[in-house]
């Protein structure tokens, strides 16, 4: 399953929200969107989730223009947590996480043990297997947010789209998101603020702008150059004596 953006463009009220941008994620691959406040990377989420079209260019999913096919069949290979996700109060964490199987079930196909499965499954994989009965309103924000990423998951995509997924969670369960994301094999496209997390993605996208200023290994990426012209930072290298990996440490640029 390939998804592709070819030359997109979003403008809204005559502000260019996106413009140009040309990517493939490919089968497997985590690839990190990372880019300054309001630089459109939810905007460009949203354009490969199918929720909004591009005015210029296209979406392709898998060789098909995305505009060809219907939110269900969307629905069966993409999944979006978005920023602000949002569910409806009165519901269990259960019944949310269950929302997900909706683009599998139909008259011929209704609610079955697999579904079941597939629903305690992601509720375990994001550690809320032990909520799964609360009220949805009574979560925490970072138990929300696994919640909203057990859904996700729920759905069995083939493309996993994460808008900012670890910004409401403490230390230990955003580095169990990063382990599970990497973990999933399913191609993943996640926006992260973390400069740091970003580096364990395979290949990272720098927008500015609206526009992709870089793409490619990270370490390649997020080369001095960039750091200053689009994060307005300069970084020195430490070295971890744990595991011999690096770490960045941030600086403005005055
Ligand atoms: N419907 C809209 N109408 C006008 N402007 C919009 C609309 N949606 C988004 N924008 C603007 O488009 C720009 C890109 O927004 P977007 O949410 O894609 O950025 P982002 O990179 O995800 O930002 P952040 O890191 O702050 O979440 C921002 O300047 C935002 O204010």
């Amino acid at each position: 399953m390939i998804l592709e953006a070819r030359h997109v463009r979003r403008r809204v009220r005559g502000r260019t929200l996106l413009d140009d941008v040309s990517l493939t994620i490919s089968t497997g691959e985590v690839l990190g969107l990372v880019g300054p406040n309001g630089s459109g990377k939810s905007t460009l989420m949203r354009l490969l989730a199918g929720l909004v079209r591009p005015d210029r260019g296209h979406v392709i999913l898998d060789g098909r223009p995305m505009a060809d096919l219907s939110q269900r069949e969307i629905a069966r290979r993409i999944a979006l947590v978005a920023q602000s996700a949002e569910t409806a109060d009165r519901i269990t964490v259960r019944d949310a996480v269950a929302l997900g199987r909706t683009p599998w079930l139909d008259a011929l196909s209704p609610w079955s043990a697999q579904d079941d499965a597939e629903v305690a499954h992601a509720l375990r994989r994001v550690d809320l297997a032990h909520l799964a009965l609360r009220d949805w309103s009574t979560l925490s924000g970072g138990e929300r947010q696994r919640a909203h990423i057990a859904r996700a998951l729920a759905q069995t995509p083939q493309i996993l789209l994460l808008d900012e997924p670890t910004n409401h969670l403490d230390i230990r369960h955003q580095l169990s998101v990063l382990d599970l994301v990497g973990g999933l094999g399913v191609s993943t496209v996640i926006a992260l603020h973390d400069l740091n997390h970003a580096m364990r993605c395979d290949r990272l996208a720098v927008l500015q702008d609206g526009r992709l200023q870089a793409l490619g290994p990270p370490a390649e990426v997020l080369n001095p150059a960039i750091l200053a012209q689009v994060f307005g930072v300069r970084a020195s290298a430490l070295i971890d004596p744990q595991d011999g990996s690096r770490i960045m440490r941030f600086h403005p640029i005055d």
